[in-house]
């Protein structure tokens, strides 16, 4: 992949798309460079933990670079797009990770047919298990979707997807994470507070996941069959699925991933939204 790639953003997404390319090889770090707005600091301590390349705005020499990958919060879209468009030409590619933000209103933004394609990865890009969606825009080439992908694949799973899905992909895999996080922690209390140490009902907690999970992946049997497995006639699953119920464990996960895509349709909507009138 003899690409330039120039991370807009060196915040937490930026670092676990650098970890996870880094790590596979696929890209070598010098292939990779990293801004930010203003913090030295935190350019510095990306560019020595993986010997990147870690440049200030003034710096960066826009006709040596391929991609732009856009990894700021979606609040700065605007100013980042304003600035980057007088010097892009139509070989260039702007990957946008910013939630909410569609490849419509990139495009807008940008020269005439710029190739603009949206991704949303998750933050287990760092150990390059993502589960990452690509939604093309209107003019972005199929060898550039193709690099997309691979580049994507680097990093985890990488699935092509209609443009239109990407809220509720948002809300499953790009939020995602944050539910098992936010499972883990009643993990551990409920292991602490029964005399478990923590780092042990940590990684007890852990280890069920990655095995639940796999055994999805790795299997033929569906999540239906698999929990019906592990449930006896009135033995200990049944009671603690018994409890998940009443406490409608499943309706809270639906409106997890329901209330973080309607978040994601949300914040295109308000980018839709004309400038206020001044007067
Ligand atoms: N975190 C996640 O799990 C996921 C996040 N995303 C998307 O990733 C994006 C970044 O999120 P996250 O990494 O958490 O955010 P962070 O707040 O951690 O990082 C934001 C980064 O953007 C930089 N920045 C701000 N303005 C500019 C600018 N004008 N030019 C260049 N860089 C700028 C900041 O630099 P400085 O510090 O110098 O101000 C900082 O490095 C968001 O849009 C989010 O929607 C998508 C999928 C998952
Ligand atoms: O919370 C957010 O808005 C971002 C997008 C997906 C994960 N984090």
């Amino acid at each position: 992949m003899a690409q330039t790639i120039a991370f807009l953003g060196a915040g937490s997404m930026a670092e676990a798309m650098i970890s996870g390319m880094v790590q596979s090889k696929q890209v070598t770090p010098n292939q990779i460079i990293v801004s930010n707005r203003s913090n030295t600091n935190r350019l510095n301590e990306l560019k020595y933990k993986y010997g990147i390349q870690a440049k200030k705005r003034e710096q960066l020499d826009f006709e040596k670079i391929d991609l732009f990958i856009l990894a700021m919060k979606p609040k700065d879209i605007d100013s980042v797009l304003e600035s980057l468009k007088p010097h892009l030409n139509p070989q260039q590619t702007i990957i946008s990770v910013l939630a909410g933000i569609s490849t419509s209103y990139m495009e807008d933004h940008l020269p005439e047919k710029q190739q603009v394609i949206r991704v949303m990865p998750n933050t287990s890009s760092m150990i390059g298990e993502s589960a990452t969606a690509i939604a093309p825009g209107a003019y972005a080439p199929k060898d550039r979707i193709t690099f997309t992908k691979t580049l994507m694949e680097s990093f985890g799973e990488a699935y092509v997807i209609d443009e239109d899905q990407m809220d509720i992909f948002t809300g499953i895999a790009g939020s995602g994470p944050a539910y098992f996080y936010n499972l883990m922690e009643h993990i551990e209390q409920a292991g602490l507070e029964a005399g478990l140490d923590s780092e042990i009902a940590r990684s007890i907690g852990a280890q069920t996941i990655l095995g639940a999970a796999k055994m999805i992946q790795e299997r033929d049997e569906s999540p239906t069959e698999l929990r019906e497995n592990v449930t006896s006639p009135n033995g200990t699953t049944a009671a603690g699925l018994k409890a998940l119920d009443k406490h409608r464990g499943g309706e809270a996960i639906t409106a997890a991933i329901k209330g973080a895509a309607t978040r994601s349709k949300e914040m295109a909507k308000q980018m839709e939204k004309p400038p206020l009138a001044t007067h």
